[in-house]
């Protein structure tokens, strides 16, 4: 069909960087949701997944794994990494850091009680005091719309995605951050980025207990 073939489990993990980015960009895309072990190993005897590991996206004649790898692929194809090597260089600083943040978030529904119960004000307290504090800084000194350039790129949909997955957590955490409120609403208003944040996209809900249960089914963990 031409889309763009997203291997994952039904839920955001690591895809969800992939799904926000696709969605920007105005690419549609194709799910294929593992729900079981056999479907997992399948992949593998079948030799599509390069480490025994997901995400798989299937893009353009090519498996592809490795989250960042397959983020610079869809970020250089449709324009969103910047223009010139300078530009790129600091997307992809500021992507190191959404993904720094993100990761913590990421792996807090896998820890054991006492570890969430600890890290999530650990977390929080990274976001106000170490990341945003870097992003607003950085709008701050750019003085444009974007965090890169003069247009959209990988970097502002990295950050909108973890600026609402931080809220989630903590809804007034964008308090002291003027400069982030006012990118939120810009890029969230930005056509495409509004259409993955109506209901009935292809977005995923935060991971619950049936999510990270099947994750573990499937991986053995
Ligand atoms: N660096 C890889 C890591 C991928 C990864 O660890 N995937 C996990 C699933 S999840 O962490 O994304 O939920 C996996 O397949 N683990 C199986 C294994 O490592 O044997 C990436 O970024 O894609």
């Amino acid at each position: 069909s031409g889309k763009p073939k997203l291997t994952y489990f039904n839920g955001r993990g690591r895809m969800e960087s992939i799904r926000w980015l696709l969605a920007a960009a105005g690419v549609e895309f194709e799910e294929d949701f593992l729900e079981t072990r056999e479907q997992y190993l399948k992949l593998i005897q079948d030799g599509h997944l390069l480490f025994d590991q997901v995400p798989l996206v299937e893009i353009d004649g090519m498996k592809m794994v490795q989250t960042k790898a397959i983020l610079s692929y869809i970020a250089g194809k449709h324009n969103l990494y910047g223009k010139g090597l300078k530009e790129r260089a600091f997307i992809d600083t500021y992507v190191e850091g959404t993904t720094d943040l993100m990761q913590m978030i990421l792996t807090l529904p896998f820890s054991p009680p006492e570890a969430k119960k600890k890290n999530l004000p650990l977390i929080i307290e990274k976001a106000k005091n170490r990341y945003f504090p870097a992003y607003e800084k950085a709008l701050k000194q750019h003085g444009q719309g974007f965090l890169v350039g003069n247009q959209l790129s990988w970097a502002d949909v990295h950050l909108l995605e973890a600026i609402l997955m931080v809220e989630e957590k903590e809804p007034t955490v964008l308090s002291e951050f003027p400069l982030l409120q006012g990118f939120k609403t810009r890029i969230s208003n930005m056509p495409t980025i509004k259409k993955f944040l109506q209901p009935g996209s292809q977005r995923k809900p935060q991971p619950d207990d049936k999510y990270v249960a099947t994750v573990m089914k499937i991986l053995k963990e």
